[in-house]
């Protein structure tokens, strides 16, 4: 049996504009995903995974395509829920080579799904890491982030960056441009996350950037403005600036806003920050839905976050400096 976790994330600056190969730079957060597993000789996957939105369920079925899972409820929503850790369980097969390797696969996460922080990547990757490591099989670093990758881009229609996958896979804030992928040194930031409840889904977000993109000039100009925000950001980041860093979030979430990723709840909540005098406050991740970040030395954000109407969890993040932990 082998088990290991992965962080979450929250996104500073960069967001969408990161799949059309602008900057992006993620933040990994003491937040985990941890996922057990054990070989099984019959070839077939169970997976447990309690926290899934189908309030929790366990299924069992084989390597192939056809054999799909026996349970109860439509078909989509199975899918919906099962094909990250379905497509990890496929790149574990292709880079060990062992194609009929089965799996009992438990997950446990305290990471909301679907909220924008990383749910998804920090459950690929701890997969990946586990099931590899039950094989015999070590993955380095770079090599489980490009896997967790293509688990990522697969799902999400081929249209994902390594943004999120990355920083799961290396932990602390990263700086993400096309298959360029490195470390950054960061300021200790006070980050505060305010979260609605809800979710958005990233496929479905990240297809309608696109869509929008095709469509005007000023979409793709203002993708294009999110790789300026960000570039001011790193600027910002690396001379420890916290004041412009919020300022710069402030308007990164304005581009993100134009882009129809927002939502009602979600800009509650941004509001809510800066009116508590948060340095900023932006969503992060795909949007729809989920969560906010916000910067805020004092308690003041968290207070006023957790008496917004519609902010479900107010919380303070810790920068996770490790990124994925074998635990056995
Ligand atoms: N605890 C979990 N157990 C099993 N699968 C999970 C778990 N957490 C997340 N997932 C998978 O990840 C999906 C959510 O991923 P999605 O990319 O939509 O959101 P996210 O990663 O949380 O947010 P974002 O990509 O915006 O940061 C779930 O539908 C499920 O397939
Ligand atoms: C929206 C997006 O930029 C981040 C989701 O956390 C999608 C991606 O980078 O793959
Ligand atoms: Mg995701």
């Amino acid at each position: 049996m082998t088990r290991s976790s992965a962080p979450g994330k929250v996104y500073l600056f960069g967001e969408h504009a990161v799949v059309y190969g602008e900057p992006a730079v993620p933040c990994a957060i003491e937040r985990r995903a941890r996922v057990e597993v054990q070989r099984r000789d019959d070839g077939r996957l169970r997976v447990n995974a309690e926290d899934l939105s189908l309030d929790g369920f366990t299924v069992e079925y084989g390597a192939t395509a056809d054999s799909r899972p026996d349970v109860d409820v439509p078909e989509s929503l199975v899918t919906a829920a099962t094909q990250y850790v379905d497509g990890a369980i496929e790149q574990v097969r292709e880079v060990t080579g062992e194609d009929d390797a089965g799996f009992d696969v438990t997950i446990e996460s305290d990471i909301p799904l679907g909220a924008g922080l990383g749910s998804s990547a920090a459950v690929v990757v701890a997969a990946i890491d586990a099931a590899t490591r039950e094989l015999g099989v070590t993955l380095e670093p770079a090599e489980l982030a490009e896997r967790a990758y293509r688990t990522e881009s697969q799902v999400q229609d081929g249209q994902a960056s390594r943004a999120d996958t990355f920083c799961s896979a290396t932990g602390g804030a990263v700086r993400v441009e096309g298959d360029d992928c490195r470390s950054l040194e960061a300021p200790e930031l006070p980050i505060v996350i305010g979260f609605d409840g809800g979710a958005g889904d990233t496929g479905k977000l990240v297809a309608g950037v696109r869509d929008l993109r095709e469509e005007y000039d000023f979409a793709a100009h203002t993708v294009e403005a999110i790789g300026d925000v960000v570039r001011n950001g790193e600027d910002a980041l690396a001379d420890g600036e916290i004041d412009e860093i919020g300022r710069l979030m402030d308007f990164n979430h304005g581009l993100l806003s134009a882009l129809g990723v927002s939502s009602r709840s979600l800009d509650t909540m941004v509001w809510a920050a800066r009116d508590a005098g948060a340095r900023g406050a932006k969503l992060t991740g795909a949007g729809g839905g989920g969560c906010i970040v916000a910067l805020d030395p004092t308690e003041e954000t968290e207070t006023a976050l957790s008496f917004t109407p519609g902010c479900e969890d107010a919380f303070r993040a810790e920068l996770a400096e490790t990124g994925v932990e074998r635990l056995e």
